[in-house]
């Protein structure tokens, strides 16, 4: 690797929100510009919660990948406790969709239909790890009564170590963790269990949303912790482990939506996406894990073949647009405004 400028075999992105409607002209090609392929997660409204509305989304999405990209949308199917084990039958059927993500209910954007009661669905979570369906799952408790920074570590011991003592095979991600418990709760596991982190979790902490005042643009769910937590987190991705993989959790949301009184949780980080997880390598001094952690893990633990293609990074300074304009008005994008020394080549 020459230090100006480097290749790497074409990222996924294990961990992507696109929308729907008008905004898909906006997602999908900021996305199949850099990604071969993405988890598309189904927390629509109505979410995505059968093989058939998985189907039509798709057919929605692949209708925005400009011309000449080979961009394949890897569909998530929202599990809701009415969810059938035909569906997840159906699911383990249909190559395009990945598995079922798992929302508690109320715990984030679009997750009233959630789960509000895990302990409920052992049936569905035995033929999913029978069939190999994998289950991604939003870690965060909702009761009123535990801290917002404590509710990953509250749901893996109340839930997660659980549900993997019943169904030890099950092929669980633990989507965009942000603490050393998540860490460490991962590396535990078997090889069965692998976590997706997002850029602003090893970029930030929550001094990067609270001090000098408020910053709605680097508030998402599950929140930024302080730094010890993300100490944790860039020491496991630039370890090279291969049970931590690139999920960017990029969710859009318009302006006016994040900066007001009770502004929605999200980072769209997809405009910036690849080079932010250059920035964090780079200053983890290991560029060379890259590759791995951004095109290689994910594949490999979902059982896809690895992209056959490569992008190139030079280094380039560039600065993050402040805005970007969308059919729902502008959007502001994670980073904006700041300067990133990775830019991918054109
Ligand atoms: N991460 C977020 O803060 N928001 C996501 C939902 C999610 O991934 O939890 C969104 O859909 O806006
Ligand atoms: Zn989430
Ligand atoms: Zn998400």
């Amino acid at each position: 690797m020459t230090t100006n400028q480097f290749s790497i075999t074409t990222p996924d992105d294990w961990h992507l929100h696109l929308r729907d409607g008008d905004l898909l002209a906006t997602t999908v090609p900021a996305t199949a510009a850099v990604f071969q392929r993405a988890v598309i997660m189904p927390n629509l409204v109505p979410p995505v919660t059968t093989v058939e509305a998985a189907t039509a989304y798709r057919e929605r999405i692949l209708a925005q990948v400009p011309e000449g990209q080979t961009f394949e949308p890897l569909m998530a199917l929202y599990l809701t406790q009415t969810t059938t084990v035909e569906t997840v039958r159906a699911a383990a059927e249909t190559p395009f969709v990945i598995g079922f993500k798992l929302y508690p209910s109320g715990a984030t954007t679009n997750s009233d239909a959630g789960v509000t009661d895990v302990g409920a669905l052992g049936h569905l979570f035995e033929v999913m790890a029978e069939l190999q369906v994998p289950l991604l799952v939003h870690g965060e408790v909702t009761d009123g009564d535990i801290d917002i920074f404590d509710r990953e570590k509250v749901f893996i011991d109340r839930h997660l170590r659980p549900l993997l003592d019943r169904h030890p095979s099950m092929k669980l991600v633990l989507e965009h963790i942000t603490t050393r418990d998540a860490v460490e709760f991962v590396k535990s596991m078997g090889t069965n269990v692998a976590a997706t982190i997002t850029p602003q979790h090893l970029l930030m902490n929550r001094n990067d949303l609270l001090v000098g005042g408020v910053r709605p643009h680097n508030y998402c769910l599950p929140i930024l912790k302080r730094r010890e937590h993300q100490l944790a987190l860039r020491e496991a991705a630039a370890s090279g482990n291969s049970k931590f993989f690139l999920g960017t959790d990029s969710a859009p949301h318009a302006q006016s939506k994040k900066e007001t009184a009770c502004g929605c949780a999200g980072c769209y980080s997809a405009p910036a996406a690849l080079p932010l997880y250059a920035e964090f390598f780079d200053q983890m001094g290991v560029l060379d894990k890259l590759e791995g952690f951004a095109s290689f893990y994910g594949a490999d633990f979902y059982g896809y073949p690895r992209a056959t293609t490569k992008v190139k990074l030079e280094r380039n300074s560039w600065t993050v647009p402040g805005q970007v304009d969308t059919a729902v008005g502008p959007m502001v994008p994670y980073w904006a405004g700041q300067p990133l020394k990775w830019r991918v080549a054109t």
